[in-house]
């Protein structure tokens, strides 16, 4: 691991891009991702507050023929940052380098990039809060004053060069704010938070996407597609691909709702987002501890995963959904959880502990 790290190592993330339903980007995406990209603000669907914004802080640099402030994006993977930094690029006519943070070890990675920027460039990083230490403090001196000092030699021989660097546009994402730290944080000039989408923005990308890929779809079976895409844009377009596979060789290759429904079936993705391994942590829950309260540990072994495969990959959408909660005590189930399975509550004795508490800690 990389000691520099300032968070503890994705052990999720790995298996997150094998998912149907998990929001990193998996080969497949970046292949299609290019094509399926809002060139223009107008075009990005929904995150208006974020747009509206934006757009004030691109058209008044535009109009004071000044290089756009920096760009701080945070928010979950697969909701829009790369789109947004290519957007604010193509909007300020400029060109743009994408790089990422576990990219850039040593402080001469960055200097290399910093020091080959054009006038005016937007550089994308991304994971900006997996940079190095050295790397960053680099990082507040390019951002500020446009310059960096470059070391040369070694020990007590060793120099600082100054080098003036282009004014650019330093666009930065991270998956949460807070754990940048803050010198970092105050260069940015603006910091915009992207949400999860709605159903109906959704319903909206998925349109936008199955006319580019030349797939006909009804308004149900976008709705239907929209409604297991857990609030982020990737999972739709990832979904609605599967999609027109199945409506392509079961059918005419046209969608509607029971196409769409039928196909995310085959994949075990079910109404509401949730797959296999999301069903099978809550089952557990409901079915061996009555609900919970259950302990980490022992709910991973009932289904046969690893418990950072449990905490990190299935838990964060199941809590986000009020399906499951974390409490001191456990895992514990929400009355959501035993509505969504269609399975009952048992009976809670009065003062007596629950079943589940056998299992917790
Ligand atoms: N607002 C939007 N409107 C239409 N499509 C979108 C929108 N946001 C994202 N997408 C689509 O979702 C896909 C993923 O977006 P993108 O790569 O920008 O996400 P990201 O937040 O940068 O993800 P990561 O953090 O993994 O890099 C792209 O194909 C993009 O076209």
């Amino acid at each position: 691991m990389n000691p520099y790290e300032t968070e503890p190592a994705h052990h999720g993330a790995d298996e997150d891009g094998h998912r149907l339903v998990g929001s990193v980007a998996d080969g497949e995406d970046t292949a299609v991702e290019a094509a399926l990209r809002p060139k223009e603000l107008d075009e990005f669907i929904g995150q208006e507050k974020v747009r509206a914004q934006l757009d004030l802080v691109l058209k008044a640099a535009r109009a004071r023929g000044a290089t756009a402030d920096h760009v701080l994006l945070s928010g979950a993977p697969g909701l829009g940052k790369t789109t947004l930094s290519m957007i604010i690029a193509a909007e300020m006519e400029a060109p743009i380098r994408i790089t990422s943070g576990p990219a850039i070890q040593h402080a001469g990675d960055l200097a290399a990039i910093l020091s080959s920027l054009q006038e005016g460039e937007v550089l994308f990083l991304d994971e900006i809060h997996r940079m190095s230490r050295p790397a960053e403090e680099m990082l507040y001196m390019a951002m500020e004053d446009f310059r960096v000092d470059v070391i040369v030699g070694k020990g007590p021989g060793a120099t600082a060069i100054p080098l003036e660097l282009p004014p650019f546009t330093l666009v930065g994402a991270t998956t949460r704010a807070g754990l940048l730290p803050p010198p970092l944080r105050d260069r940015f000039g603006f910091t915009g938070h992207m949400e999860f989408y709605g159903p109906a923005e959704l319903e909206r990308v998925v349109h936008r996407s199955a006319r580019l890929l030349d797939v006909g779809i009804d308004t149900e079976g976008a709705a239907e597609i929209a409604g297991r895409s857990r609030g982020t844009p990737r999972i739709a377009n990832r979904l609605l691909r599967r999609v027109r596979d199945y409506a392509q060789v079961k059918a005419d290759g046209a969608v509607d709702r029971e196409i769409a429904a039928a196909a995310l079936a085959v994949y075990e993705v079910d109404d509401r987002g949730l797959d296999r391994l999301d069903r099978s942590v809550l089952e557990a829950l409901l079915k061996l501890f009555g609900g919970g309260p259950v302990g980490l540990s022992t709910l991973s072994v009932a289904v046969g995963e690893e418990r950072e495969t449990v905490e990190e990959v299935a838990e964060p959408f199941l809590v986000r959904e009020g399906l499951l909660a974390r409490t001191p005590r456990g895992r514990v189930a929400t009355p959501a959880a035993w509505a969504h399975l269609g399975l009952t509550p048992p009976r809670q004795v009065p003062g007596g502990p629950g079943q589940g508490d056998l299992f917790a800690g």
